[in-house]
């Protein structure tokens, strides 16, 4: 997951007209090509709209409603700014906060990038600043950054900007400050080092990268600052040398997401026989229609739902695909039937294994399935970057 801001795509003193510039998106390109080579699926976000907006059409001011506009003018612009330098089809993916938020979106989402990166195209996401305003927006780019490398299970989350990265201050305004390379926990004290404003054209600052950062740790995921208009700092980055920031996965990426599954409150049961159980706990496998014996309660697709085997001990807990009518539907049936049955299909499992915790079932309390857990049973992960 490759972030690029606003600062090195456009705003350049000798650039005649304004506008998008390859000058730097070149290099970095260039790089995305190189570690596609290498089998690695690369999702890119992109600030740059407003900039492309700007030399579109003569307006002065940087109001809000404006801003919003120009985004909407220079969109186009920025993603056939992006199909010009990359050599495999670019997607256009809008998203906003509230996306990311709502459980059914987010399972779209992340179907619709998961379908892209397997077509081999390039998805090129910006925030999407039409609707995006007040308690929608994410505020910036490197936020949605983090809250889509989490979306898409990303290895790793680079944010290419102007600076080498992080200092212990303002980098332009006090002489003083020194790089970080490595930085193991966000601190209060980093975040008020990182505070000292944006560049011309950027929105956030270092700041917003490092909350970013902060929120991509909690994921299990590593960020990378890099200055990305030195050509040597990206032509290392493409051999696995970073000159910039390295800020820490505090966790595990799998344990984080299967922690919060863990915990939060389901919204109906799903009744499973014992091959199915079997093949859950042997196999790491994805629950099928075929295993499903029965479905209770009214829960809706992107639910956490509980998965209860014989006898009625829980055996897990995950999101569902589907609701729970057409859960009902299919249960016991084939996944190469599900279409005539409903419809439709959103793939062949009821839920995904990547979607899935297992239980251990000594342990493990047993939870009312009304989405009822009781205090202190739900876990709080940052509503950024978990469903
Ligand atoms: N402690 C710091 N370390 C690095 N950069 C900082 C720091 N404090 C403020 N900045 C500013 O943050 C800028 C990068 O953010 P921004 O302009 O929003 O870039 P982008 O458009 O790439 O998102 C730097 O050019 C620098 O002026
Ligand atoms: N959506 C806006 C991006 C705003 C933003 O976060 O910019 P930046 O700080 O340059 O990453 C645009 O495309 O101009």
């Amino acid at each position: 997951m490759l972030k690029v801001g606003s600062s090195l795509l456009a705003g350049f003193a000798d650039q005649a007209g304004g506008g998008l510039d390859p000058r730097y998106a070149a290099g970095l390109a260039r790089f995305i090509a190189e570690a596609r080579a290498q089998q690695r699926e690369v999702v890119l976000v992109s600030s740059g709209a407003v900039a492309a907006g700007r030399s579109r059409i003569e307006a002065g001011g940087n109001g809000l409603v404006l801003r919003q506009a120009l985004a909407s003018l220079g969109q186009a612009s920025l993603i056939a700014f992006w199909q010009g330098l990359s050599p495999v089809p670019v997607a256009q993916v809008l998203l906003t906060h509230d996306d990311l938020r709502n459980r059914r979106r987010y399972l779209n989402a992340r179907a619709s990038l998961r379908e892209l990166l397997r077509l081999g195209a390039l998805p090129v996401i910006n925030e999407n600043d039409t609707v995006a305003v007040d308690e929608l927006k994410l505020g910036d780019n490197d936020n949605l950054a983090a809250a889509v490398a989490s979306l898409v299970d990303a290895d790793l989350l680079l944010i290419a900007t102007d600076i080498g990265g992080l200092y212990s201050g303002h980098p332009q305004r006090d002489p003083s400050a020194r790089p970080i390379p490595q930085v193991a926990v966000v601190t209060p004290e980093l975040l008020d080092a990182a505070s000292g404003g944006a560049g011309a054209l950027g929105t956030g600052g270092m700041r917003t990268k490092l909350e970013a950062a902060a929120k991509a740790a909690t994921a299990g995921i590593a960020t990378a600052l890099f200055c990305g208009r030195d050509a040597e700092v990206v032509a290392a980055l493409g051999e696995g040398r970073l000159h910039g920031t390295l800020v820490a996965a505090r966790s595990d990426r799998l344990r984080a997401r299967k922690q919060w599954l863990r915990h939060a409150p389901a919204s109906g049961c799903l009744r499973i026989d014992a091959g199915a159980a079997t093949a859950l706990h042997d196999r790491g496998a994805s629950l099928l229609p075929g295993g499903v014996v029965a479905a209770e309660g009214e829960f809706r697709r992107g639910d956490v739902v509980e998965l209860r085997g014989v006898g009625d001990a829980v055996l897990g807990r995950g999101l569902v695909q589907y609701n729970a009518g057409e859960v009902r539907r299919i249960a016991g049936r084939h996944s190469r039937d599900i279409e005539a049955l409903i419809g439709f299909r959103y793939g062949e499992s009821v839920v995904h294994r990547d979607d899935l915790v297992l239980l251990d079932r000594a342990s493990e309390p047993s939870q009312s399935s009304n989405g009822d857990a009781g205090p202190g049973a739900v876990t709080e992960l940052p509503k950024e970057v978990l469903p």
